[in-house]
Order: structure tokens, then sequence, then C-alpha cells
């Protein structure tokens, strides 16, 4: 579905990726993990089309991406992602209204009507049908990542690009966002990338694991060279420590 070929990315004189290839099949859940400033979140903005390739190319289903977001590629941040002027239920809608009309900004008629039921599904969908009328400040910060996820469902992506979703929720409620996340993956069979600086989340969520990194390094000139895939792993939550097998206390050490 998604082919990445010798994508690279300068800021200026800056290195950032290097000769990216990758191929992605459709409904892979793709978790990217790295060190901080390795280009993570540049690779998710190169694939919304925010940013575009210093050289290399993207193509979805065979055709190139065209540089600028469109609405089947929806992304979630870490957080801010939601407007804190409109209640619950107004981002949902004026999602809708951004990706049918943007200059117009506001759809009518039975197009409204499909939108305020989508709006009310997902906000069933998700826990917050009771908190459609609140602002985003009068969320918990779970609720406000629920209400971002919702509001980027709204668009229908084919490709939904996630920047730490969690990274800024408790253990507790991180849980809870991992199972809603994986349910709605599932129903909307979609395709995800998700940036995380937790590895067994990396591995409990992603179908595959891209870890990035320089290969290249020369320690005068920390910034010379940029990032890029340097391992692809299999996963399929097994080798989530949670399922490893635990250690028997009893058992005679040899
Ligand atoms: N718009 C920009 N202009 C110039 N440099 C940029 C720009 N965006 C990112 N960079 C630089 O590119 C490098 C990679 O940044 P990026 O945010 O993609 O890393 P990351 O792996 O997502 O980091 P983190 O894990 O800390 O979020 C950093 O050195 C950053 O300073």
């Amino acid at each position: 579905m998604l082919s990445v070929q010798g994508l690279t990315k300068s800021y200026g004189d800056l290195p950032v990726l290097e000769k990216i290839d990758l191929e992605v099949e459709e409904g892979a859940f793709c978790a990217i993990v790295g060190a901080s400033g390795c280009g993570k979140s540049t690779f998710l903005r190169l694939l919304l089309g925010q940013e575009v390739p210093s050289s290399g190319e993207i193509a979805l289903d065979g055709k190139i991406l065209p540089p600028e977001p469109t609405p089947e590629r929806g992304i979630v941040f870490q957080r801010y992602s939601v407007f804190p002027h409109l209640t619950a239920r107004e981002n949902l809608l004026l999602a809708h209204d951004f990706e049918g009309s943007p200059l117009l900004a506001r759809a009518f008629g039975t197009r409204r009507a499909d939108a305020e039921e989508m709006a009310d599904a997902l906000l069933e969908r998700t826990g917050l049908a009771n908190a459609r009328d609140r602002f985003p400040a009068q969320l918990s910060g779970g609720m406000q990542q629920r209400l971002a996820i919702a509001q980027t469902l709204m668009k229908r992506p084919r490709l939904l690009l996630l920047d730490e979703p969690f990274g800024a929720l408790d253990p507790g409620v991180r849980l809870e966002m991992h199972e809603l996340l994986l349910e709605l993956w599932r129903e909307h069979g979609m395709t995800i990338f998700m940036v995380t600086h937790d590895l067994s989340e990396a591995f409990k969520l992603g179908t595959r694991v891209l870890t990035f990194d320089k290969v290249r390094h020369d320690p005068q000139f920390p910034n010379a060279y940029g990032a890029t895939i340097t391992y692809d792993l299999a996963a399929d939550g097994s080798a989530f420590p949670d399922n490893l097998p635990k250690e028997d206390p009893d058992a005679e050490s040899e």
C-alpha cells in the first residue's frame, strides 16, 4: 500500500533522514522507536505531506503522495490536537466541515445530518457521549486524547499517524487507550504509524517495530549524518514483556 524509496530529508545543511526504503502492507500497525531527535516526527510529517522530501519519494497505492495533507491521512499529536474554544462535539463537526469544504468550512442539509450522526457515533465509541458539550479544558488528559483520535477518525483516514499519542498519560489510562486504539484499528481497517518512546508499547501494539538510528557517525560532527531504519522487526504482541514466560521462583538453578 505504502512505498517509501530513497527518502532523505535535510533542514538546511542538517541531514535528518537518509535513504529510507520501506514497503508497508495495508492494515499494518508500524510502531516507530528511536533516540530523541533522530527524525521520527519528521518522518510522520513527510508521510502526512506537511514536509516535502529533499530527495526520494513516498507513494500510496503506486501514486506519489501530493505535497499537502489529504483526508486519507490523519494525524494525532501528543497534545493540543483539539480546538480549545470548541466543545467535544463541535471539534468533531469542524473536522468534518474542513474535510468537505475547506473554504466554505460548513456543511449543510443531508451532509450535516450525516456528520452529526457520525460525530455522535464516534463520541459514543470513544466513551465521550456524556462529555459531548464540554470544552477540552474540562476533560481529563485521556479524554482529550480520545477526542483527538475521534476527531481524526471523522475524516475516515486510511493512514493514521500517531506522534506519541499516549506520552502524557498515566499508565492506567495508557492501557485503556491501547485497548481502544487496537479496537478502532481493527474496526476501521486502517494502516497505522505510531511514534512511541515506550518499547513495550511498541511491541504490544505494533505488527512491525521500526527502529530509527544513524548508521554513520562522525564523533567530530555529531550532526553530519541522518538516521535511517536500522531494524524492521515483526511483532505480534508476543514479545511484550507481559506475555513472556514468567521466571519460576521454584525452578532449580543449574
Ligand atoms: N522545521 C525544522 N527546521 C529545522 N530543523 C528541524 C525542523 N524540524 C525538526 N528539525 C530537526 O530535525 C531533527 C529531528 O527532529 P524530530 O522532531 O523529527 O525528531 P524526533 O525523533 O521526533 O525527536 P523526539 O523523539 O525528541 O520527539 C532535530 O534535530 C530537529 O531539531
